[in-house]
């Protein structure tokens, strides 16, 4: 399938417009379920529309937050995303929303797999899911080269697993390509010039551990991306 693309004028108009589009979404899972899960990028990218969604006039009570992937660190490292999450989006109206969490104090990720799998499982697939990218096309940890990326493309793969990869300097959690792909819509967040040429890349033919997004671009739900410089 492919993806609409929408070009914002700057950021901000970009991090508005995006929180508004989250929002009805989110708004129209609570009406049909009573409930409704988002999953969100970490990274440098986010913060601005997650900031803007915390101002949203939902049921945060009602609405679950996870992760599309964690760097394994605890909240007291700045390369924590639970962190960002934490100062941006569970803010203001949204700091009712029941956080899932991506990590646990542990020697490895591995060590705390089974527990934040079954933390997860039932608010699975998202309603909403919003993406980042980066200019090598990796998107949640799904990374070229990573150890694992050819079993979290798999059809079968487990919903969340482990990720260590060459330009990672960190091991990472990720939600898995049939996990995400699931999702009851799809937004891809980017922003600058080298991820707009990543994007045109990842949209021609290839194989997906190559570009990993190409696994959300090919997704059988709506997938919209967000650009701006
Ligand atoms: O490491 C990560 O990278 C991607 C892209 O991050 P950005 O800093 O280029 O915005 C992000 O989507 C992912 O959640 C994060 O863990």
């Amino acid at each position: 399938m492919i993806p609409s693309i929408l070009h914002y004028q700057n950021r901000e108009e970009q991090a508005l417009d995006l929180s508004e589009i989250v929002s009805r979404e989110l708004q129209a899972a609570l009406d049909t379920n009573g409930r409704a899960t988002l999953a969100v990028p970490g990274g440098t990218t986010p913060g601005a529309f997650l900031t803007a969604l915390s101002l949203a006039r939902l049921d945060w009570s009602k609405v679950a937050v996870m992760l599309t992937d964690e760097r394994f660190v605890p909240e007291s490292s700045d390369r924590s995303n639970t962190r960002l999450l934490r100062e941006t989006l569970l803010q203001n109206d949204a700091a009712a929303a029941k956080l899932l969490p991506f990590y646990a104090e542990a020697d490895e990720p591995e060590d705390v797999m089974a527990t934040l799998t079954a933390g997860i499982a039932e608010h699975l697939p998202p309603d909403v899911c919003v993406l980042g990218m980066g200019e090598d096309m990796h998107t949640a940890s799904l990374f070229p080269g990573a150890d694992r990326l050819s079993e979290a493309l798999s059809p079968n793969a487990p919903p969340l697993l482990p990720m260590r990869a060459p330009g990672a300097p960190e091991p990472r959690l990720t939600l898995s390509a049939p996990v995400l792909r699931a999702s009851g819509s799809l937004h891809i967040l980017i922003t600058g010039s080298g991820k707009q040429e990543a994007l045109e890349k990842a949209m021609q033919d290839g194989p997906e551990e190559e570009a990993p997004i190409r696994a959300i671009l090919n997704a059988p739900s709506a997938v919209t991306v967000h650009y701006a410089d």
